[in-house]
């Protein structure tokens, strides 16, 4: 897909360690690495566009007891520290994570290569949210062709490239997720995908003759296990038997435990409407709409877009995406994620 955009933006990423950034996150990095985490911190940890907005919100939601005007505070951006971002002569995220009470909630896009060492020496506690990496790849696509302040992405086949080859600020997907993954099991990690939350849960499911306990029903593929979590079923969207037994309310209860919140049904049921696309997409201490044209133009693309799995099929050619299934098999060889491409 060969897409315009507008007139070149001048914007250029500067490295470290071979991951690209912004100059002016660069710039601070001697800040950023020294920043002092606490034992009783939250770090939200995404790589861009993997629904770090959807889980800032679930979060705070969970926080705030389902206390929807309470969430309603400040805009979404600053409510958690975004710990590695610096636009001077604004307060950093350092800054921002130091003047913040404890106990506080942070976020970053760094991979774990990058991150400050103090996270790891205070063993505090994160939440990653992994995307797969076709939907994640046009998402952000259309995030740089709407934000001044990242660089032109160009046309669709020359982002395929630049994305790829890990030269987009934050750096390589397969690096983000493969270490986030490796490390889940050494610290207090608990790792999402967008494509769970997204599930909707009433599919076709058999009762069991005794109590009535719904059982997923599977007529063709398999049921893998993540780390003790909820079986997945894999079958052909055009099963009619299709299902997942994941859904909102299920990794939402998930995150809720994670934070050691315990909340009524009730509340949880809140929280999954409050925090559907529909509903964050038209609140405008989320959609970004106060944010000047002059950094995020939504007139090109709008922050929340479409919100959905699987509109990288509306985007990719059968040769890109078989080039990215051979490329995603040599690099996260040994690494048994299985990633949803489509619900
Ligand atoms: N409540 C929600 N439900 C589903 N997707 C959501 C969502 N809130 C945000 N998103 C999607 O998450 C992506 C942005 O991620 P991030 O917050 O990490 O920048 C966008 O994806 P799309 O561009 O595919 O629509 C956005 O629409
Ligand atoms: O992915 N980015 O390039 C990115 C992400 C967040 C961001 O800041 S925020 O205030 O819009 O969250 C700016 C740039």
């Amino acid at each position: 897909m060969a897409l315009a955009t507008g007139p070149g933006k001048q914007t250029q990423l500067r490295e470290v360690e071979g991951v690209p950034l912004q100059a002016a996150i660069v710039d601070n990095w001697g800040q950023i690495q020294s920043f002092e985490a606490k034992p009783d911190d939250l770090l939200i940890c995404t790589y861009p566009k993997s629904g770090t907005t959807w889980i800032q919100e679930i979060v705070d939601m969970i926080e705030q007891n389902g206390d929807v005007e309470k969430c309603q505070r400040a805009l979404i951006q600053h409510r958690h520290p975004f710990i590695e971002w610096a636009r001077p002569p604004q307060p950093s995220g350092v800054e921002k994570a130091q003047a913040m009470p404890s106990p506080r909630i942070l976020r970053t896009h760094l991979p774990t290569r990058l991150l400050p060492p103090s996270f790891w020496e205070n063993n505090c506690k994160f939440l990653y949210v992994a995307r797969n990496v076709k939907d994640c790849m046009v998402s952000y696509y259309h995030f740089q062709r709407m934000n001044q302040v990242l660089p032109d992405p160009g046309t669709w086949e020359e982002y395929f490239e630049t994305f790829i080859n890990g030269k987009v600020a934050w750096g390589s997907w397969f690096e983000h997720v493969k270490g986030w993954w490796e490390v889940k099991g050494r610290y207090q990690i608990l790792f999402l995908f967008y494509e769970d939350i997204k599930k909707v849960s009433e599919g076709p499911f058999t009762t069991s003759s005794g109590g009535g306990q719904r059982t997923p029903r599977l007529i063709e593929g398999c049921i893998s296990w993540r780390q003790g979590m909820s079986p997945r079923i894999h079958s052909h969207p055009s099963d009619p038997l299709h299902s997942y037994p994941q859904d909102p309310k299920c990794e939402i209860r998930k995150v809720a435990q994670f934070m050691g919140k315990h909340l009524d049904e009730t509340v949880l049921d809140k929280i999954v409407q409050e925090t559907s696309f529909e509903k964050m997409k038209d609140n405008p201490m989320i959609n970004r709409s106060t944010v000047p044209k002059s950094i995020m133009d939504q007139s090109i693309s709008p922050f929340m877009r479409k919100g959905t799995v699987g509109d990288w099929k509306n985007h990719f050619t059968v040769a890109q995406s078989h080039r990215l299934d051979e490329l995603y098999r040599k690099k996260m060889e040994g690494v048994s994620i299985d990633f949803c491409l489509e619900l």
